[in-house]
């Protein structure tokens, strides 16, 4: 998939671009909040149906404007996808492949896969488990379609037992019945969503070794430990042996909403004993193994958008990553910087074809 235009209007501090792409490295090149990263939110847009920095649609319309559309043309090789976007203040989000309205958002993610690297991972590290299960799921979901449905189906029902739960409580009564019914529904698709999150870390683990390694050039050792209450017990005896704990707490203790994902560097949590600059090389050999799982399984090749990253590594490594990332291996690269000459002179050193633009005010010229 590649991104040939990017048509806005209104989005975030951009009132109006027409842009289009080289396949190989495009730079976003200017000053602090001129609308770098805004662009290459836009893209992101494109593959997840939402901001990567901003959960919130309608803040992503620009101030004192009644509407954003962000559009993005891509080149399948044998066809052209146009992928639109728009949103009217207090309206429902569109979100349409080919002029073909979604019925259900969830059944584009995947189609244009997609990684971002951006100084905001770090909260990967260092915040709690919930962000860990996200990165897990955001990977899963862009190559399995099942996966993020089973999720879906498993929030819902983890939502209504925890309301009946509640619902006993404030009533003072307990009927074994209803709860069985969602007690099925969080066995069947948490088994199924603990299945995937152990193939995927297991799969994913030697990949992200192997680019720590690549980064880094030192002797650490890195990890991933998936650890899960589903490890050592089935679901249903965690339900059933649990159930005086989750009438307690009127709240379901056990399941796949508990999973986390320890980081470790010679066998300590990265979170308590890492560097700066081991958590930032961390970051990257996760990401980049992310791209490359996404690719060997979709057969896809994957957009990577850059985001600050001399905000995280020195210039050896910045150039190890360029390297890594443009070889071919992987697929088109957007990346921002607020030098206009730092990355073209590492990008014509390395003899990588790129196209650079200036962003001013959250337009954008080439130059
Ligand atoms: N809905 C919005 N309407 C108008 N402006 C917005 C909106 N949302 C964000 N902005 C503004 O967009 C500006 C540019 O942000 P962006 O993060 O893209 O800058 P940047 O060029 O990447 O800067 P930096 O180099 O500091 O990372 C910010 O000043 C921000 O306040």
């Amino acid at each position: 998939m590649l991104l040939k235009e990017l048509n806005i209007l209104n989005f975030k501090n951009c009132s109006e671009a027409n842009l289009s792409f080289t396949e190989n490295v495009n730079c976003f090149l200017g000053n602090n909040g001129e609308g770098k990263t805004n662009l290459l939110d836009a893209i992101y847009y494109l593959s997840f149906c939402k901001s990567y920095f901003n959960p919130i649609d309608s803040q992503n319309i620009k101030h004192e404007e009644p509407f954003f559309v962000v559009e993005g043309i891509y080149d399948k090789g044998d066809k052209t996808d146009v992928i639109y976007c728009g949103l009217k203040r207090n309206q429902k989000k569109q979100f349409k492949r080919n002029k073909k309205n979604y019925e259900r958002l969830a059944d584009h993610i995947g189609t244009i896969p997609l990684v971002m690297i951006s100084p905001i991972d770090i909260l990967l590290i260092i915040e709690g488990s919930d962000g860990r299960r996200k990165f897990i799921d955001g990977i899963i979901s862009q190559y399995d379609k099942s996966y993020l449905n089973n999720l879906l189906n498993y929030n819902k029902a983890l939502h209504h037992r925890n309301l009946l739960l509640k619902s006993f409580w404030l009533n003072r009564n307990f009927d074994k019945d209803s709860l069985e019914i969602w007690d099925e529904q969080l066995i069947k698709y948490g088994t199924l969503i603990h299945q995937s999150r152990k193939t995927f870390v297991d799969d994913f683990t030697p990949i992200f070794q192997k680019y720590f390694t690549q980064l880094s050039n030192n002797k650490e050792t890195v990890a991933l430990i998936y650890q899960s209450q589903l490890n050592d017990d089935s679901f249903e005896n965690l339900l059933v042996n649990n159930l005086a704990k989750d009438k307690a707490n009127h709240y379901t203790n056990f399941g796949i909403h508990k999973d986390d994902l320890v980081f470790a560097i010679d066998e300590f949590p990265m979170k308590k004993f890492g560097s700066q600059g081991q958590q930032k090389t961390y970051l990257m050999a996760l990401k980049l193994a992310q791209a490359e799982l996404i690719k060997n399984i979709s057969e896809k090749k994957v957009i990577f958008l850059l985001d600050d990253i001399f905000d995280k590594l020195d210039d050896n490594r910045m150039k190890q990553l360029l390297a890594i990332v443009s070889n071919g291996d992987f697929g088109q690269i957007f990346i921002t910087d607020t030098s206009l000459s730092r990355i073209p002179d590492i990008l014509t050193e390395e003899n990588i074809n790129f196209k650079a633009f200036k962003i001013e005010n959250g337009g954008a010229v080439d130059v």
